[in-house]
């Protein structure tokens, strides 16, 4: 290990929020040698890469579209789920891409999404309370003493399953799934019927007429075939990611080669705690959330911090401030990091702030109010003469009914019928479709 890293046992000394209590120590060290012992899962050239098109959102000339699970879960690595997820998010570029003609950087929230954070360490049902799940990176889902106890087996298997569904999203993104000629098989199923899947529709004959034009004026049509994916997760276990932190051999720089991109949860982005540390040493580029309670002083700190050459395209700040709250909060913290002369692309995740318990008990949100922040970020930044870098969303490509609202009025009562996320209310296919036309109407205007 480089000796610019600190070592795992320094890390935890800083102090690391939301870290699991593993009961046997023997089988952390096994776990973590074993993760060493792997190859990347992804090359530090491609990270690099990743820097250089977020360069380009910080500097106002392309948008990022960033999606996934709120909790990715072992069984949900099949072939129809990561498909259904690649393409709703491919659906979206297109939209955003061809309604505002901007180039659209994609990052999944896919292939190492595994962990999480919580808000309390225990959960109760029916009297009985149990430690609360952290998501398959750390215990299981099940409402049982033993399977709620942190098991490190796991970030092996978190390193297996994030193989497993990077392999494929590379396949089908280079492999003619991906191809834009593919724009209309996109369009199947369910969605295909909504409201929004014939408006879907009409973009995608407008982009085929595009494609016939350029390929009769002689432009190749290979050009189209493949589409650049990245892998993105938040840098939460401080066993997995340093166990996956390793020495580029072009450059000798650390990189966190279990994604192209990692980010700081609002929970763990203490200025002297162990995440910031750890992802200050690391070349990858990086986001970090900031909630409703981040000062501008915080935000100039943290740039600081993780990016003291203050490079554009290393640095994302992902606000999440709450519908009722981003016009308020976020044009300070704006103003000052920019008058700091501070590099970060802006990026709005309408998700975290906007989350409400409906009167069933699930955990739920409104595509209202997810439209609404993004609409407030949109119109705080074009205040500011700032640009409104991307969305970061918690997207599924099937048809779960977890947010309430959208063109097929989803209501509390239906919440019920297909609820499947194992930790926050996820946009279905058709609201996710959307809200990218919603988004993409905001970006022209912007
Ligand atoms: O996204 C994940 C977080 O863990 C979540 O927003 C917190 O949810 P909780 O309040 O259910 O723990
Ligand atoms: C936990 C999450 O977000 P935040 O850190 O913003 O609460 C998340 O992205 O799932
Ligand atoms: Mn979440």
């Amino acid at each position: 290990m480089n000796p610019a890293i600190p070592d795992l046992a320094a890390l935890h000394a800083l102090g690391a929020a939301q870290q699991p209590s593993y009961p046997d120590a023997a089988a952390v060290d096994a776990a973590v040698a074993r993760l060493r012992s792997y190859p990347p899962l992804v090359f530090a050239g491609e990270c690099d890469r990743l820097t250089d098109k977020l360069a380009a959102v910080t500097r106002g000339e392309a948008f990022l579209l960033q999606g996934g699970d709120c909790a990715e879960t072992f069984d949900g690595v099949t072939a129809d789920n990561v498909r259904n997820k690649l393409r709703v998010l491919l659906q979206m570029a297109v939209v955003l891409t061809y309604a505002a003609s901007v180039p659209v950087v994609k990052l999944g929230r896919f292939a190492g999404q595994y962990a999480k954070p919580r808000s309390s360490d225990f959960e109760t049902r029916d009297g009985v309370t149990l430690p609360a799940y952290r998501g398959d990176a750390v215990n299981g889902f099940e409402f049982t003493e033993a399977a709620r106890i942190p098991d490190p087996q796991r970030l092996v298997d978190v390193y297996h399953s994030s193989a497993s569904t990077l392999n494929l999203v590379r396949a089908f993104t280079t492999g003619g799934y991906a191809d834009l000629r593919q724009v209309h098989a996109w369009n199947t199923d369910f969605v295909q019927g909504s409201a929004v899947g014939s408006r879907y529709e009409a973009v995608a004959n407008e982009i085929d007429r595009a494609l016939t034009f350029m390929k009769a004026i002689g432009a190749d049509p290979d050009e189209f075939h493949r589409v650049e994916m990245h892998s993105s997760h938040e840098a939460l276990v401080l066993e997995y990611e340093h166990a996956m932190t390793r020495i580029d051999s072009r450059t000798d720089l650390p990189y966190d080669v279990s994604s192209h991109f990692v980010w700081i949860g609002e929970r763990t982005r203490q200025l002297d705690g162990a995440h910031v540390e750890l992802l200050s040493k690391i070349r990858n580029p990086i986001g970090v959330k900031l909630g409703p309670t981040t000062s501008a002083d915080d935000a100039i700190a943290l740039s600081e911090k993780l990016n003291p050459e203050n490079t554009p395209g290393r640095l994302t700040f992902i606000t999440r401030m709450g519908a009722g709250k981003i016009r308020d909060l976020l044009p300070p913290l704006v103003e000052k990091v920019e008058a700091a002369g501070l590099q970060v692309a802006w990026v709005s995740d309408p998700m975290h702030g906007n989350t409400y318990e409906a009167s069933s008990g699930y955990k739920t949100r409104s595509l209202a109010d997810v439209t609404d922040e993004v609409q407030g970020f949109f119109d705080v930044h074009r205040s500011l003469g700032t640009w409104p870098g991307g969305i970061h969303v918690e997207l599924t490509g099937d048809d779960v009914t977890e947010c309430v609202g959208g063109l097929e009025d989803l209501a509390e009562m239906d919440l019920g019928n297909r609820y499947e996320s194992v930790c926050d209310p996820r946009l279905n296919r058709v609201q996710s479709l959307e809200l990218a036309f919603l988004v993409a109407e905001m970006l022209r205007k912007a």
